[in-house]
């Protein structure tokens, strides 16, 4: 699990770009500088990290994709130049996140917005709620209706971040006040068909795994099958809630209908933990020196009569579940039925890598430019 600082080029004159990359389980990325949509060759999503100054969109990345730990989020320098970030650690999981310096100034000629939301999935604007937010509001309504005119396809998502610092009375009213200014704004310059997603963030908490996971789910295709899959396997196994992670950033990739409450992810993000430090300090490491492999299965028992159970579905994911302790007692069926399941995934993957390989050959052929915004 190493991530390497990779290379820094020129964004045209004025806009640096720093490249590095973690690929957790494949070694370092190899790739070269990839500076435009149509030097990325497999269609990876895009996410933008945008936002004033200080709103914490390097502390964001670096403990959802990097383990940082909240507090060394204290020495983050600021980021002064556009820093790109390759997430490849998962099947589904494979994105790039680019995340943008606070001053960024889209009057400036070098700041090119025909390239940079051309190729892009989604935009995460992150708003600092501990501060005073109208200058932030003002800077969202600018880029959200900048990116709108070049890529009507961005997904819109508003970070209401550092609300840990917040009581709970406090961080509803701040999150009613912004949706509405900045609604209330878009529709007066006539820009009413734009969707901005709201989501009440800090990095002190699960919150901002929760909120990153629903941006990544929306740029996964296979979304409805995978939610699908899971129901099945939920209805006819007697289990409450499960949950398919992605577990190096703990993102959820998808999870059955039935709500989600934060607890019950924490649970499971815990429970993720606690199995993988288990596996690094006892288990025995593979080739790769990753601890978590196919025989991965854990089940803990908590003093309310409810069980976690955790088993690998392939070198990324896992499912968690959460179920009454006396629906264990059909275990084996529980088994089975997750073997179908598991089999099931595979299958969906499969099918992925075919499309997007006769999506590759297609486009070679006809000298095309791929679609960034499409996995399949
Ligand atoms: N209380 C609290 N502080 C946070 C949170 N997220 C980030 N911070 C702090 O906010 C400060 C700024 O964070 P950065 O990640 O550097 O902000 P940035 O938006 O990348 O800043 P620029 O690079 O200047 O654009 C740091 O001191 C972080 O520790 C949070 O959820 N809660």
């Amino acid at each position: 699990m190493s991530y390497e600082q990779e290379e820094e080029d020129h964004y045209g004159p004025g806009y640096e770009v720093g490249s590095y990359t973690k690929d957790y389980n494949d070694g370092p990325y190899d790739g070269e500088s990839d500076l435009n949509v149509n030097s990325n060759p497999e269609g990876k999503p895009r996410i933008l990290l945008m936002g004033l100054r200080r709103s914490g969109k390097s502390s964001i990345q670096k403990v959802v994709f990097h383990k940082m730990s909240p507090n060394e989020t204290l020495f983050l320098e600021s980021t002064n130049k556009i820093v790109k970030d390759e997430i490849s650690n998962s099947s589904f999981v494979q994105f790039q996140i680019w995340d943008f310096p606070g001053q960024v100034d889209f009057f400036d000629s070098n700041f090119d917005c025909e390239m940079i939301f051309g190729g892009c999935g989604a935009l995460v604007f992150v708003i600092d709620a501990q501060d005073d937010y109208i200058d932030a509001l003002m800077k969202l309504n600018l880029t959200v209706t900048r990116a709108y005119k070049v890529n009507p396809n961005i997904r819109f998502e508003v970070f209401i971040h550092k609300v840990d610092g917040l009581s709970d009375d406090h961080k509803i009213e701040a999150q009613r006040d912004i949706h509405q200014r900045a609604n209330d704004e878009l529709m007066e310059e006539g820009f009413d068909s734009v969707n901005l997603s709201f989501y009440l963030t800090s990095i002190y908490d699960h919150s901002i795994f929760e909120a990153f996971s629903k941006v990544v789910q929306k740029l996964i295709p296979q979304l409805p099958t995978l939610e699908n899959l899971l129901n099945i396997f939920v209805s006819n196994s007697g289990i409450e809630k499960a949950f398919l992670f992605d577990v190096v950033s703990k993102i959820y990739i998808a999870t059955d209908s039935s709500p989600v409450d934060m607890q019950s992810y924490e649970l499971c993000c815990d429970m993720i933990d606690v199995v993988v430090d288990i596996s690094c300090i006892y288990g025995t490491k593979d080739a790769d020196g990753a601890a978590f492999d196919h025989q991965s299965l854990s089940l803990i028992k908590l003093n309310n009569s409810t069980i976690l159970y955790l088993r690998e579905v392939n070198r990324f994911l896992a499912l968690v579940c959460i179920l009454r302790e006396d629906h264990f007692a059909r275990q084996g069926l529980i088994d089975y039925n997750f073997v179908c399941f598991r089999n099931a995934i595979q299958e969906v993957f499969e099918v992925r890598m075919q499309v997007q390989q006769a999506s590759n050959n297609t486009n070679q052929s006809a000298g095309e430019l791929i679609q960034p915004l499409k996995l399949l």
